[in-house]
């Protein structure tokens, strides 16, 4: 059981605002002046990561009280708690443990007594067995030909964790393509569909529940797109495999169950890359960079539950947003990856914090007085430099920001990376110090401005700096240090949770949704009395009378 403690009941919520307000009349370029070990202090590395805290605008006596602040919270024994099984996800009533699934060390782990080590093997060994078959081109699709194409069909975690990390790890791609299809906009499926060959091509239908509206229609249409080729309902099993807790559901669908992978219900969807949900990347990066993914992650596990507060990289992000978030007036945060192939990564993130801990409801079942999960947001540099960066840097908002870079790069051609870390630093900086009005001034004057345009431009050219950046760089992108990344922000969102007093693991906030759309989808097709607020009647008559359907 987690702790049910609210945080702005603690001792250390009281003197972390008090401590807010001293810290918002201090500048980052003071902090370093006071300090020129500032960077050495704050830095924290993980194998190949290193994580640079310094340029946040928090001091020692800060993290000193977010400490204090965790300890009451009860996060060290939340963290246990997750890691040996225990069912924290209360409202679901389910363990949380993707780490088992990540897990290489000989610690046995237990849901309900019971070992799931042995079940965890069991699918990695499919797992490694079957994209050995489909890359070796040994698996043959119902005319005799090789796999060339595979379509993962799955929305939310049994989409976003896989293509994000398909598109981050292109250098190791092999001959194979993935293609990802969520949307049930028909568009995402045609688009994707009408280039490929279906005598080559393979399904993997991904659905936790395997009841999404989404992912069973796409997959009924990629059902009937192969079987309008010459194939017959026999060959639906060399092209269609099933990824699910669901092995009902998948039989229902048409799939032969040894063609299905499990996974189990204590592997939350958002948090399910780790799982069989990332079969299409076993597939399509092999299956050992696969496996390099999963032991990058299972590092940072280990790093979170051995690392004291200070040193523990997870924790620390983890406080950096609890102290911006509640303290700081922050109320979003931007995830910048200098690293074009890192492209999902935000959006990865935008679900996997956004759905954890976009909550009001406490533990107790009561509605919070202090805010929680921010917006999460971000698009990669250099590109975002030219889009967003100007309010970054002018405008009225509060945005911490994390930059992700790397010393290296796959891809030698010219100077590209080169430039690309010296704007992941210049903007880094420039958020920090910013441009005062003396500098502008003495620069407009020795370029030969008048007095009077100086007085008129100058107020415009200043940047006053003081934004917060945590900088995250790492030698090469490849699947380990990927793999440690992810493990990290998961976990930081986990103590989030931990700390406001939330259940981070549930998301019942989606199903209103769910629920009012099969009201209206009859209404749509099948026309009828509209029983619905006058807005919504509205539209659905707008929509009724352009599609020609009576009511
Ligand atoms: O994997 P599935 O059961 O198809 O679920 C797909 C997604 O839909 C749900 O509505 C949740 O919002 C997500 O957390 C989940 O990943």
């Amino acid at each position: 059981m987690l702790k049910r403690i609210d945080p702005s009941q603690t001792k250390a919520w009281t003197q972390l605002e008090s401590k807010a307000r001293e810290m918002r009349e201090k500048h980052l370029k003071d902090l370093f002046a006071e300090d020129p070990n500032r960077f050495e202090k704050m830095k924290r590395e993980h194998k190949d990561l290193l994580f640079d805290f310094s340029k946040n605008l928090i001091d020692a006596e800060s993290l000193e009280l977010l400490e204090e602040l965790f300890s009451e919270c009860g996060v060290k024994e939340g963290i246990q708690a997750m890691l040996s099984g225990e069912k924290i996800n209360e409202t679901e009533g389910r363990a949380v443990l993707h780490t088992a699934l990540r897990n290489f060390s000989d610690e046995e782990i237990l849901v309900d007594g019971q070992s799931v080590n042995e079940d965890i093997e069991k699918v990695l060994e499919q797992m490694q067995d079957f994209s050995d078959l489909i890359i070796s081109g040994n698996w043959k699709g119902y005319s005799g030909k090789t796999i060339k194409h595979i379509v993962n069909i799955g929305i939310g975690g049994s989409d976003l964790g896989p293509l994000m990390v398909y598109e981050a790890l292109k250098p190791y791609h092999n001959h194979l393509r993935c293609h990802y299809v969520s949307n049930v906009d028909g568009a995402h499926i045609n688009e994707t569909l009408k280039d490929l060959d279906p005598e080559q091509t393979l399904f993997i239908i991904a659905s936790k529940t395997f009841t999404t509206q989404e992912t069973m229609t796409n997959a009924r249409s990629a059902r009937e797109w192969f079987l309008r080729s010459n194939a017959s309902e026999n060959d639906i099993a060399k092209h269609f495999v099933a990824v699910s807790t669901n092995r009902e559901k998948v039989i229902d669908f048409g799939i032969d169950p040894t063609n299905m992978f499990v996974f189990w219900d204590w592997v939350g969807g958002r948090y399910s890359v780790w799982s069989a949900i990332g079969l299409s990347l076993a597939c399509g990066l092999g299956y050992k960079n696969f496996e390099k993914f999963l032991r990058g992650a299972h590092s940072m596990d280990r790093h979170l539950a051995e690392a004291d507060f200070k040193n523990n990289i997870p924790m620390q992000m983890a406080a950096l947003g609890i102290w911006y978030v509640n303290f700081m007036g922050a109320e979003s945060e931007a995830i910048i990856p200098y690293d074009q192939n890192m492209h999902r990564f935000a959006a990865y993130f935008q679900q996997g914090n956004m759905e954890s801990n976009g909550k009001y409801i406490d533990r107790n079942g009561q509605k919070v007085s202090y805010a929680t999960g921010p917006i999460i947001w971000g698009e990669p540099g250099t590109n975002g430099q030219h889009a967003f960066f100007q309010l970054m840097h002018q405008g009225t908002r509060f945005i911490p920001a994390d930059f992700i870079g790397f010393a290296e790069s796959h891809y030698t051609m010219g100077d590209h990376h080169l430039k690309l870390l010296s704007n992941f630093l210049a903007q880094t900086e420039a958020l920090m110090i910013g441009k005062t009005k003396e500098e502008v001034e003495a620069e407009m004057k020795a370029k030969g401005s008048s007095e009077e345009e100086i007085a008129k431009i100058a107020p415009y050219r200043v940047f006053e700096g003081n934004r917060p950046t945590t900088s995250i760089l790492g030698q090469k992108s490849d699947p380990e240090s990927l793999g440690a990344l992810i493990a990290a922000y998961e976990h930081k969102i986990f103590i989030q949770g931990l700390v406001w007093n939330i259940y981070s693991f549930d998301q019942w906030g989606v199903e209103l949704g769910k629920a009012l759309a099969n009201t209206i989808l009859p209404l749509l097709s099948e026309g009828g009395e509209i029983d619905k607020d006058a807005s919504t009647k509205g539209l659905i008559t707008y929509i009724r009378n352009r599609r020609g359907i009576k009511g």
